[in-house]
């Protein structure tokens, strides 16, 4: 099996969540939840703490059962997928093995477990970069050499879908680029890639669409740049200056609009950086911070969860 060519379960990588809803005892942990996800592209899948995400992988992956509602890959829901591991790779949490057991072990344990060949152990720890350390102790690992493992076991199936839990947690800033590098291969490859995570400025750089939820209802779905394009401001310009009416009335001449930050600096929509700075020349304002503020997945993020508490 190699990557990169078809693979059976292709024509299952087309994710669609429908009216997904799970009630706990007291808390409806994910309420009515649509969205699809698309092969081929990074999603990433965000909300606040508490908004339902690792329910809603669990119902995916047939881990909960859903009080109603029903997700499918390529139309099949996970329990009628007749060779699961083939065609959806998960890593919900921190791999967990054998303490004594050794990397190499552990795969070659699922391998002969799920039937796939023991040579996919091999070419799953080369995968992700693990070779050199297949014979240690899975107790000697590193957190983030035991994230890379969970990678392994889910990709021994050479899967269509890879979802993930929260895959960056716990890992140094090499680590993270090295998942951000290996998740947009896999999606280059044609492949389903689903991330949760709450790591925005990484999301930004990671995922080509996301979903945001909050107290376990869609909030927002689509590309990034979408996303963050649907803000209501676009790009201003921040400024400080201890002569802050003066400003403001010589950018409001200008067609301007003002509004004052909690810090005190003054949000200039309407005007970029040189045109707000020529003004103040003009008018002979002093200024001590003139900069050019553009919206990311952070501010769209808090901005659209607001107010929808988290945690219930
Ligand atoms: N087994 C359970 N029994 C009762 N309530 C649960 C159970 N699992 C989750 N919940 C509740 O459901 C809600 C959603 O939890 P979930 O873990 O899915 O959120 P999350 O978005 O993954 O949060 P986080 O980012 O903090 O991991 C929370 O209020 C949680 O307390």
């Amino acid at each position: 099996m190699s990557y990169g060519q078809q693979r059976p379960g292709s024509e299952t990588g087309h994710i669609v969540v429908s009216g997904l809803t799970k009630q706990y005892r007291n808390v409806r942990a994910v309420d009515s939840l649509s969205f699809s996800v698309e092969p081929g592209r990074v999603t990433g899948f965000l909300g606040p703490n508490g908004a339902g995400k690792t329910t809603t992988l669990r119902m995916l992956l047939n881990l909960v059962t859903p009080t109603s509602g029903q997700a499918t890959f390529g139309g099949q829901r996970y329990a009628d997928l007749q060779q699961p591991l083939r065609h959806v790779g998960a890593v919900l949490e921190a791999s967990s093995a054998h303490k004594g057991r050794t990397g190499i072990n552990h795969l070659r344990v699922i391998c002969a477990a799920a039937g796939l060949p023991k040579e996919r152990a091999d070419e799953a720890l080369a995968l992700v970069g693990l070779t050199p350390a297949a014979k240690r102790k899975f107790k000697g690992y590193s957190l983030g050499m035991k994230q890379r493992l969970g990678i392994a076991a889910a990709m021994l199936g050479d899967p269509q879908v890879l979802v993930l839990d929260e895959p960056a947690n716990g890992l140094d800033p090499e680590g993270i680029r090295w998942m951000r590098g290996f998740l947009k291969a896999l999606a280059a490859e044609g492949r389903t890639v689903l991330v949760s995570s709450h790591l925005l400025s990484e999301m930004q750089l990671l995922a080509d669409d996301v979903v945001i939820i909050a107290a376990g209802r869609l909030v927002q779905q689509g590309p990034v740049d979408k996303v963050i394009g649907s803000m209501a401001h676009g790009v201003r310009v921040r400024v400080r200056t201890p002569q802050g009416e003066d400003l403001a009335k010589a950018v409001t001449a200008l067609n301007a609009t003002v509004t004052q930050a909690e810090d005190g600096a003054l949000l200039i929509d309407g005007l970029d950086a040189p045109a707000v700075g020529r003004a103040a020349l003009t008018g002979q304002i002093e200024l001590h911070e003139l900069t050019t503020e553009r919206p990311d997945l952070e501010g769209v993020f808090l901005e659209l969860t607001a107010g929808k508490a988290g945690i219930r």
